[in-house]
């Protein structure tokens, strides 16, 4: 049975996995840091991983090791807070060290959910939304650079008692809301990111120079309507986005000048609000990381393929960032004229 004395992990030290950790571990909760690094791991023994931004400043020491191998104890919950291309490995050398009743809290962008109960159990997979922002600026030295909660759900909507218990834990990090539609919220999450992730890394450019182009701007829409499409298909209910504050089934609906042009001008409107953002497959691009792709635009095209919803958009932008992966093509504002409108 989970309480608040489980021994928990977090798996991945980088933005969101280290300062998730910190929190709770200066909040006195037994939490083990695995930190792939053994640089970080040193830091976060001693003198500990620095906090600053959004969360105040901290320096907070913590157990930590280097792989998931060296964990001192089965844990009751864990944290799985690396990029979704790595989930699924470290999640297969996990489950040797989670208790019989340890569960898996999935903090990745895009879903990956499904994918992770295959390995796990489904049983043992929670959901979780990360609404909020992070930096790893160096191994150690990590800024939380916006607000915003998590959101966690029991990923077939059953009732969860062992949700109020996770909440407890994340609650040190960040404000925690329990969902009844956690795949409805990943979903939601996962069109945003869809949208100026890619954009972002097909082009080079920050979010407000991207979103004054029409042809932008029709592209992101165009992709947010295939989602939808699909969501559609699958009988998803696909929450609000932007902070509850997008309808999507709203913003999609209607063909005509008028419907059109709302869109364009609430597109337009986010890009100036967000200007600067420059999106994470972007950053990992440019430091040569792949980005998570499979997990966001391909998760649409992957449903689509399944639920017979043609989804020609998202598959010409997972098409373009794979060969920007493999080298094979640049990031540059010129291959926007290359993707179809619709
Ligand atoms: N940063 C943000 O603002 C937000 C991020 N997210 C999502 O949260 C997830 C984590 O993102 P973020 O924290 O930014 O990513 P980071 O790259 O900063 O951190 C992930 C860390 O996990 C490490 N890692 C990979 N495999 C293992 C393993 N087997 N054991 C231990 N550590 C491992 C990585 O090391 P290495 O790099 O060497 O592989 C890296 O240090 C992503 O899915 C992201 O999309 C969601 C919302 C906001
Ligand atoms: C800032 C934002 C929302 C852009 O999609 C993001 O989550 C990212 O870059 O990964």
């Amino acid at each position: 049975m989970l309480t608040s004395e489980s021994p928990t992990a977090v798996i991945g030290a980088g933005a969101i996995g280290g300062i998730t950790a910190a929190l709770m571990a200066k909040a006195g909760r037994n939490v083990e840091l695995v930190c792939k690094h053994s640089q970080t791991t040193d830091r976060a023994l001693y003198p500990g991983l620095r906090l600053r931004g959004v969360c105040g400043e901290h320096e907070v020491r913590m157990q930590a090791v280097t792989n998931i191998g060296e964990l001192s104890s089965p844990k009751d919950i864990v944290f799985l807070a690396t990029k979704a291309n790595d989930c699924l490995t470290a999640a297969r050398q996990l489950a040797p060290f989670l208790t019989d009743d340890g569960v898996v809290v999935s903090l990745q962008n895009g879903i990956s959910e499904d994918a992770l109960g295959e390995i796990l159990g489904r049983g043992r997979v929670i959901g979780c939304v990360v609404g909020w922002g992070a930096t790893m600026h160096e191994p150690g030295e990590l800024e939380m650079t916006s607000e915003g909660e998590f959101v966690l759900g029991n990923i077939d909507a059953q009732p969860d008692e062992r949700l109020p218990i996770i909440k407890s834990f994340l609650e040190f990090a960040r404000p925690t809301r329990i969902s009844d539609n956690i795949m409805g919220e990943l979903y939601s999450k996962l069109i945003v990111n869809s949208c100026i992730n890619s954009l972002g890394a097909i082009s080079g450019w920050p979010l407000g120079q991207l979103l004054k182009s029409w042809r932008v701007r029709s592209i992101f829409i165009a992709q947010m309507r295939e989602a939808m499409a699909v969501a559609a298909a699958m009988k998803l209910k696909v929450e609000p986005g932007g902070g509850g504050k997008l309808d999507y089934y709203r913003f999609v609906k209607g063909n005509g000048p008028l419907a059109i042009l709302k869109r364009h001008l609430y597109v337009k409107a986010i890009g100036t609000k967000y200007a600067r953002i420059k999106s994470s497959s972007l950053q990992s691009l440019q430091r040569g990381r792949p980005t998570e792709v499979d997990y966001l635009n391909g998760y649409i095209v992957e449903k689509g393929k399944a639920f017979g919803v043609a989804t020609p958009v998202n598959e010409a932008i997972v098409r373009m960032i794979k060969q920007i992966e493999e080298g094979s093509r640049r990031i540059t504002p010129d291959n926007i004229a290359e993707l179809p409108l619709a």
